[in-house]
């Protein structure tokens, strides 16, 4: 069973005037997370995601549709129970929102205090926590004497502290550089896998979903415009919003400038192969155009990696007698993508 189901969801705000329509927000979306998922939501600044957000944590009611947490419908559920599922999901901010006059202990120990945990439960846990995020050493300061990664592994800590099931990040590395960003990624994989949490990602950065995520939905004015396994969307975006996200991380196919270069740099003609996981391999489909007396040159495009499994667009320049380009082109057309472009 999904962990979080949104059938048919639709949240909209009334108009910011009253001649205005009214803002829909999030329109008509679907989408199960299933446990142990790390579902990564993308999409640009104004397409729904923070709102989407609100909606899974019950921070406000959804105009219309059905979402459950963990089978229970959230929709027509009395504020006290909410208060109760609300517990079992924690969330990370990209600003951290720690307390800036408590130290980093007791950041971690409040939402426990909230929970009514005793003192020394919530000394044998802050401490846990507080070693898992490797911040045991920083237990006295305040937030103020942090770096960003810091800041962010004690909302880590203090998210987790009471064990949810499910974990919001919402843009939780978008104020960090690359390499403190790639930090707290590998921190969030091991609370996946060491502590089963099902993490929604929510982002406008595609390199953030290919570091992390197992699932992907890319959202735009509100709706889901394409939802699935990373590796599929990546390797095969079906949408020209998926389209510009993905290229953002992938080298694929040259763009009509890039082409325009190219041209003009290599003789012949112009051909991208696309390699997908699990088809033909690229020394077969190499050795082909060597047998068949073709000379090739490899002059765009890359191999790409998403969770150990392979993909990637390979621009060849390749000259020889054309029937013999045409014969073997034709022949690799059958294994795998070719599109001659120029
Ligand atoms: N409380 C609100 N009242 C009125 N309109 C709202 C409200 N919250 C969000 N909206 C509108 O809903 C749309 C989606 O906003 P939302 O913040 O969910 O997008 P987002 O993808 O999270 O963007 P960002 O990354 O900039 O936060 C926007 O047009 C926004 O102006």
């Amino acid at each position: 069973m999904a962990l979080v189901s949104l059938t048919d969801v639709t949240k909209s705000y009334p108009p910011a005037d009253r001649s205005g329509a009214p803002v829909v927000a999030v329109d008509a979306v679907s989408l199960d997370i299933e446990p142990g998922d790390v579902y990564g939501i993308i999409g640009y600044s104004g397409a729904g995601k923070s709102t989407l957000v609100r909606l899974i944590n019950a921070l406000e009611p959804a105009t219309s549709g059905s979402i459950t947490f963990d089978g229970r419908e959230l929709t027509a559920m009395p504020e006290r129970e909410l208060r109760g599922v609300r517990l079992g999901i924690g969330m990370i901010f990209q600003q951290f929102n720690l307390f800036t006059s408590k130290t980093v202990w007791k950041n971690v120990a409040y939402p426990l205090t909230v929970a009514g945990w005793t003192k020394s439960e919530i000394r044998l846990r802050v401490d846990e926590m507080l070693e898992f995020v490797g911040l045991t050493d920083k237990a006295n300061s305040y937030p103020e004497q942090l770096s960003g990664g810091q800041k962010q592994r004690v909302g880590i800590a203090r998210a987790l502290a009471t064990s949810p099931r499910l974990l919001l990040a919402d843009e939780a590395t978008s104020a960090l550089d690359p390499e403190t960003t790639q930090e707290v990624l590998a921190l969030l994989k091991r609370v996946n896998r060491e502590f089963g949490v099902t993490i929604v990602v929510i982002t406008h950065e595609m390199d953030v979903i290919q570091s992390i995520a197992t699932k992907v939905a890319v959202m735009d004015g509100g709706r889901v415009i394409e939802n699935g396994d990373v590796f599929d969307v990546f390797s095969d975006p079906q949408n020209a919003s998926s389209q510009r996200f993905v290229s953002t991380v992938v080298k694929g196919v040259p763009s009509p400038a890039e082409l325009a270069v190219l041209r003009e740099r290599h003789e012949g003609r112009i051909v991208t192969l696309s390699f997908r996981d699990g088809d033909a391999s690229q020394a077969s489909v190499f050795v082909d155009l060597a047998t068949a007396g073709i000379e090739f040159e490899l002059v765009y495009g890359g191999i790409n990696d998403i969770q150990g499994r392979a993909f990637g667009h390979l621009t060849l320049a390749v000259r020889g007698e054309g029937a013999a380009i045409d014969a073997a082109l034709a022949k690799i057309g059958e294994r795998i993508d070719v599109t001659e472009v120029a």
